[in-house]
């Protein structure tokens, strides 16, 4: 037998839905506050396109970073929570860069 299979048996199957549903609960509200932040980066671009200021600001990224870590109370996430902080900046920076690229593009076509 696998030993993937071992380990479901081992479980309590109760124990495990119920944590699952408690994960999928959580999903939700990650991928809600998500969306979120990224209509507030994308003002945030639409800002720095009127400003004509870099998409990329390294300064402003330590400042979230450092929040970030003091915001989160344990210790054993703390790298595993800025790994996933790096995505976000990293998707966030994109997301804006694709905005700003789109808003020009139709400008050009406007013409
Ligand atoms: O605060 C900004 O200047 C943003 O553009 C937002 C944001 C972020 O997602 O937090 C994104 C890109 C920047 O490099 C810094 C921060």
């Amino acid at each position: 037998m696998e030993d993937k299979t071992k380990q479901l048996m081992m479980s309590d199957p109760a124990e495990m839905k119920a944590a699952r549903k408690q994960i999928d609960y959580l999903d939700e509200s990650i991928v809600r506050l998500l969306a979120q932040r990224f209509q507030v980066a994308a003002l945030i671009g639409q800002i720095k396109k009127q400003n004509q200021v870099t998409v990329l600001d390294q300064n402003r990224e330590q400042t979230v970073l450092k929040r970030v870590r003091a915001v989160n109370s344990d210790d054993a996430t703390a790298d595993y929570i800025e790994n996933i902080y790096h995505e976000i900046l990293a998707n966030s920076r994109a997301y804006q860069c694709e905005l700003i690229k789109n808003s020009q593009q139709t400008k050009k076509g406007e013409r």
